[in-house]
């Protein structure tokens, strides 16, 4: 087997997954939702809590309306003591300015909790479909993507988002309802205040103009370079392993180090874009408080307005700067989510696009055209990248028929089977399974060396493969492939993350009786886990061989004794089929899988595709195959 790219976990009970290749070399990252699309799927979260979205905002007007009071209030209070009015007087003002603040601080933040709720059940239905996205994507997609790019969409990006929405969110909406609401109060003491404050305007918003065309661009950087990041220390985990063999340990370390150290860089662009930012509202916000203060001045020098009136439109202003930094700094936090929330949208949409392509992918034959083939592939070639490695390659399953598939390591033979499960599509030729492809969920099953046990009781993770099955079924299916020791433990035995461990036999054992229980059309086994000779091997070719009895299937042979209990075998050599028949009667035409038997059956070598690669190479070497 080729080592498993860190994108895939291979799954037999997810019917499409397949035994991961290596990653491709170049990425192809999923696509971002332009600020349409993004705001449209928005919208349409919104719009399902119309409702609640109307009462939310009521609640958040009248908490801005409130507000306004205490200002307004204190100029009263101002005019009062000039005026030399009764202590009854001041005390009733001093009573309506304490009403005012508790009733503005309630509505404020019941409004603010209720969006918060509000957003909350929006995240949660966004969630859901991001990671109903990320699994319904296709294999072949998440690998060209990197799994990075899918890891930190799912998580990073929509923290992001979640962060924004609890935290952000209600704060910048009823920052914003003060804001509009102030200015109106300001008109409403005298004209001359509410121009005077708005002077500051256009300075913020040049402020926020040079700020929002530097820092978005630099947010999406940011943003890809922790999802290379992230891609880097997840293919450094996965292939640790090898990384350690090899000692490539300190190399990975570096890679790992520049790629954060490149994040790192980034972010700190952000702030300091941001801090900058920051030094300009304060000086808008100067500018705006003297000349509301000179304006103040002039019109109480004229006899227009009184002081407790002057005294107030201060108020007023000074009371724009919380709400205006809330509104402006926070348009950073919410640049984030939006370019999280593009990224969201973006895979949801990578699914329908995918689920489009896979609907226009014509049928390569109809049902009529099938008849008893389970599986035809007709001149399929395929390539990776300039690399071909399937080469006009013809094949058909017939209905309950079993054909081996037998091949040097790299012939191509797990790219041929991830071809029939429809994780890649094929470059040219075309290939049906039960008349169409890509097949349809569940119409096949994958078994592959890399078996997932799901944490949860050992009925649990068989029902993934067929959720109404009865507890009889359940043990009929183990039972089948010789799970003894399944029935032993018990259906209700916890396995998995930090449950029972099972050995990879059993997990193997496992895997087949979820194919037993998916009872699929086609069914692909590309599992090796066992050497030839070895006690388990003969168990698990046991189990596999009453897992598919009666099934179509195509079994990518890593012991020569699963090609031999084949009802055809087909041989592979650098992805063209150079041989095809029965073991029996390939044995007797005494060609390349005659001497891979002979070498097999004499015990010379135990795993056929390193047989395989041996006798390929003399052979090359004499000519006598590769025609
Ligand atoms: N995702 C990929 N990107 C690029 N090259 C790949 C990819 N997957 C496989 N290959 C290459 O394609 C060739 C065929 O690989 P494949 O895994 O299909 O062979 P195989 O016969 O199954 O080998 P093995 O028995 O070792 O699994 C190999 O040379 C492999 O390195």
């Amino acid at each position: 087997m080729s080592e498993p790219s860190p994108a895939v976990t291979t799954e037999p009970s997810a019917p499409t997954a397949p035994a991961s290749p290596p990653a491709p070399t170049t990425r192809v990252p999923l696509p971002v939702a332009s600020t349409r699309q993004t705001r449209a799927a928005t919208w349409q979260l919104l719009r399902e809590r119309r409702g609640r979205l109307a009462a939310t905002s009521a609640v958040l007007l009248l908490a801005a309306v409130c507000g306004l009071a205490t200002p307004a209030l204190l100029g009263v209070l101002v005019d009062q003591v000039v005026d030399g009015a009764q202590t009854s007087v001041l005390v009733a003002v001093a009573a309506g300015l304490l009403a005012a603040g508790l009733t503005t601080a309630a509505l404020g933040m019941v409004g603010r909790v209720m969006l918060a709720q509000l957003c909350e059940s929006a995240l949660a239905d966004l969630r859901e479909d991001v990671l109903d996205a990320a699994l319904a994507l296709p294999v072949a997609r998440v690998e060209a993507a990197g799994s990075g790019d899918v890891v930190s969409r799912v998580s990073g990006d929509v923290e992001a988002v979640s962060d924004a929405i609890t935290g952000v969110l209600p704060a910048f909406t009823s920052a914003a309802l003060t804001i509009a609401l102030t200015l109106v109060g300001l008109g409403a003491l005298d004209w001359r205040f509410a121009v005077a404050a708005v002077v500051a305007a256009p300075l913020q918003a040049l402020a926020l103009r040079w700020f929002l065309r530097r820092s978005g661009p630099v947010y999406r950087t940011v943003r890809v370079a922790e999802a290379e990041r992230t891609e880097q220390v997840i293919e450094t985990v996965t292939a640790r392993r090898t990384v350690v063999s090899l000692g490539l340990g300190a190399a990975h370390e570096q890679l790992v180090a520049d790629r954060s150290r490149h994040a790192i860089g980034l972010s700190l662009h952000a702030t300091g874009l941001l801090a900058r930012f920051y030094n300009q509202l304060n000086m808008a916000e100067l500018v705006g408080l003297s000349c509301v203060l000179s304006v103040g001045w002039w019109l109480v020098g004229s006899g227009v307005a009184s002081i407790g009136a002057a005294t107030a439109a201060a108020l007023f202003f000074y009371r724009l700067f919380d709400p205006i930094g809330t509104v402006l700094g926070q348009v950073d936090e919410l640049q984030k989510a939006g370019a999280g929330l593009a990224r969201l949208v973006g895979l949801t949409g990578a699914r329908s696009d995918a689920g489009q392509a896979a609907c226009r992918e014509p049928a390569t034959a109809g049902p009529s055209e099938v008849g008893d083939d389970v599986v035809v592939l007709d001149r399929v070639s395929f390539s990776y990248g300039e690399r071909r490695v399937l080469d006009e390659v013809s094949l058909t399953v017939r209905a309950g028929e079993q054909v081996a598939v037998v091949g040097a390591s790299g012939a191509g033979k797990t790219t041929l089977a991830a071809l029939v499960l429809g994780i890649h599509p094929p470059g040219s030729g075309t290939i049906a399974v039960g008349g169409t492809w890509p097949p349809p969920p569940r119409s096949t099953v994958l078994v592959s060396q890399q078996v997932h046990v799901f944490s949860g009781t050992l009925a649990d993770d068989l029902r993934l493969a067929d959720p109404t099955a009865e507890d009889a079924r359940l043990l009929a299916a183990l039972d089948t492939v010789g799970a003894t020791w399944a029935a032993d433990l018990g259906l209700e035995t916890l396995v998995g993350a930090g449950g029972r461990e099972l050995t990879a036999d059993q997990a193997q054992q496992l895997a087949l009786a979820r194919l037993v229980l998916a009872d699929p059309v086609l069914a692909v086994l590309d599992e090796a886990t066992a050497e030839a000779g070895s006690g388990s091997a003969s168990v698990l070719d046991e189990a596999a061989r009453a897992a598919l009895e009666g099934r179509s299937a195509i079994v990518v042979a890593h012991r020569l004794s699963q090609a031999a209990s084949a009802d055809r075998v087909v041989v592979l050599d650098a992805g063209r089929v150079v041989e095809e028949g029965t073991h029996d009667d390939l044995v007797r035409a005494g060609g390349t899988y005659a001497t891979l038997w002979e070498a097999w059956s004499s015990g010379r070598t135990s795993q056929v595709t390193s047989a395989a690669v041996e006798l390929f190479e003399e052979s090359s070497k004499g000519g006598r195959l590769g025609a």
